[in-house]
């Protein structure tokens, strides 16, 4: 990815599920990704070659780091971008990390007397569906492990990730509604898009390429 003319643009990736992913994505899109990327605990990785920056930060973060400029490009899941609301630009479906956040909960379950309580890690987009819905609720926020709160009586239901629905299965729980399906997205901030504009169309439209070859 020859980008030395233009602007020299700064990257946030996601650690974690999408990282492995990703990294494929944009070193078939031309990236020059050094092989100790992967496996590196370093947080800031310069590719002098594409004239990039990569910062590597926890997913839910990623879209913070984009709004503030301090990185001018993510690349971040659906489910963040909607519970995190930020003010950016979503550029591109890459169409990795597919999976859909959905509501579940036990088989056997029945409305009681009372507000269901729904535990997840999304609370903006659950209390957005449920309240959608005409259905009140109340949210617990829950940081991992989900399908534990109706096992053990914390919540009637959950909203959370299914993707090839294990978990769900090995914990007795069942899919009741989709919500949204979920892909990995490409973002940009604002300014960056219209003062950086050369260097981010030419990342977008190499990653454009990629993906429309899938
Ligand atoms: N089975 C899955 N479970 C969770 N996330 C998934 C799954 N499949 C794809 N994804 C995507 O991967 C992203 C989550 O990645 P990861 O699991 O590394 O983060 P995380 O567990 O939310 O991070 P952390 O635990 O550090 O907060 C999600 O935002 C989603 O878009
Ligand atoms: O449908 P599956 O393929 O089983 O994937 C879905 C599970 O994966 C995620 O959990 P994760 O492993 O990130 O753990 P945590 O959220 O409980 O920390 C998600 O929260 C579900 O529990």
């Amino acid at each position: 990815m020859a980008m030395q003319a233009s602007d020299r643009l700064i990257v946030a990736m996601p650690k974690g599920r999408i990282f492995e992913e990703a990294a494929d994505l944009l070193r078939r899109a031309g990236v020059p990704l050094p092989p100790e990327f992967d496996d590196s605990r370093k947080l800031i990785v310069p590719v002098p070659a594409a004239n990039l920056d990569f910062i590597l930060a926890k997913p839910t973060d990623v879209p913070t780091y984009v709004e503030y400029g301090v990185a001018d490009i993510g690349v971040v899941g659906k489910d963040v971008l909607l519970e995190e609301d930020r003010d950016v630009y979503e550029l591109l479906d890459l169409q990795i990390s597919r999976c859909r956040l959905s509501v579940a909960g036990l088989p056997d379950w029945k409305p009681t007397s009372g507000t269901p309580r729904v535990a997840t890690k999304y609370p903006r987009v659950a209390s957005k569906y449920f309240r959608e819905q005409g259905q009140q609720v109340e949210v617990i926020k829950l940081n991992g492990s989900i399908e534990l709160a109706p096992l053990i009586g914390l919540a009637d239901r959950i909203v959370d990730i299914v993707s090839t629905g294990r978990t769900l299965q090995e914990n007795g729980l069942v899919e009741l509604e989709e919500i949204v399906p979920i892909t990995t997205r490409l973002i940009a901030n604002r300014v960056s898009y219209r003062m950086k504009s050369e260097a981010v169309d030419y990342v977008y439209e190499k990653f454009a390429s990629i993906v429309e070859e899938k």
